[in-house]
């Protein structure tokens, strides 16, 4: 169990995390959600091991995680950390790379395991190209395979499929978030993407105001967003009357005390999506055709 206690930190003066704790089950996977420099990244590099508290414990498995100030190397065998930055060695192969922690010892099951890793990453193609001569899509995979080699207890993954195209990127997920169930990885995925959250998380926790909103299941958070910061995590939503209601929840009915005028159609691929202003404020909802804009529409909440 990783247990994250009442943790404080800044870097400098101003506070990132104020007062933040929650625990993760031994192959649980927790999506980190939160704006912009909310301090997920922070979140995971403490946890890491990375940078000192000002105050509060991480533990794995009553384990203490500490900084830099009580450890000479930053870090731990048990967890693995994949940053945006990589960190490959450029002039050797990718079969090398993603073996680079792997013992030497049983040449043939070291083979096994790196090709294993590299088709759950989809680069088995790419096994002797050097790292130097790939993407930065490719290179995030290598990083990914080289984290998974040794089988962490906890991973932790910031943004882990920003670089890779959209048409990679869905089987590559299910590919690697398989994985970790099927090893029982701990996984903190920090995000702001929702497809690496839904089907996927068990929990979600939002960061927000240096705490910790909110934690929850995905589908109780997508329910019930609570604040249109969630509600915008996963997908275009609206506040009506006070509440928060999304696109898809909105259809055209034939009389209600929701109208709207249309402003504009957007082809989305197997539905359209409306923008219509109502009070001078834009509503957005789904509907199977484009609506000719100044028509006015009466909307109700599925
Ligand atoms: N090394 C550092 N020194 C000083 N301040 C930092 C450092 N790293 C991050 N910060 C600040 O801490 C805050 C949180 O940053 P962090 O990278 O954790 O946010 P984030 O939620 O991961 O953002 P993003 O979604 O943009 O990646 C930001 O205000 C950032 O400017």
């Amino acid at each position: 169990m990783l247990d994250v206690q009442n943790i404080v930190f800044s870097y400098n003066k101003s506070t990132i995390l104020n007062h933040v704790s929650f625990k993760a089950k031994k192959g649980e996977n927790i999506a980190i959600i939160g704006e912009s420099g909310s301090g997920k990244s922070t979140l995971l590099k403490l946890i890491y091991g990375e940078y000192d508290l000002n105050s509060g414990h991480i533990s794995w498995n009553n384990q203490p995680i500490l900084g830099p100030k009580f450890n000479l190397v930053v870090g731990y065998d048990f967890i693995k950390h994949v940053t945006q930055e990589f960190d490959l060695m450029p002039f050797t192969s990718v079969e090398e790379n993603v073996g680079k922690h792997l013992s030497n010892f049983f040449p043939e099951r070291k083979k096994d395991r790196v090709n294993e890793l590299l088709e759950i990453v989809e680069l088995s193609d790419f096994k002797n190209v050097k790292v130097k001569t790939l993407s930065g899509g490719q290179k995030q995979r290598v990083a990914l395979a080289r984290a998974l080699a040794k089988a962490p207890e906890i991973i932790l993954l910031d943004e882990p499929f920003s670089h890779i195209d959209s048409f990679k990127k869905r089987s590559l997920r299910r590919n690697v978030f398989n994985f970790l169930k099927q090893e029982n990885i701990t996984c903190l995925v920090a995000t702001h993407d929702k497809n690496d959250v839904l089907g996927f998380a068990d929990k979600v926790l939002v960061l927000q105001d240096q705490k910790v909103a909110f934690k929850d299941t995905v589908e109780n958070l997508y329910k019930s967003p609570n604040i249109p910061l969630v509600a915008s995590f996963f997908g275009e939503h609206n506040s009506i009357n006070g509440q928060l209601v999304y696109a898809n929840q909105l259809t055209v009915t034939k009389q209600s005390d929701i109208e709207i005028m249309v402003k504009r159609s957007y082809f989305k691929g197997s539905y359209y999506l409306i923008e219509g202003m109502r009070n001078g404020s834009s509503i957005f909802f789904h509907y199977d055709t484009a609506l000719q804009e100044g028509v006015n529409v009466f909307l109700k909440i599925d």
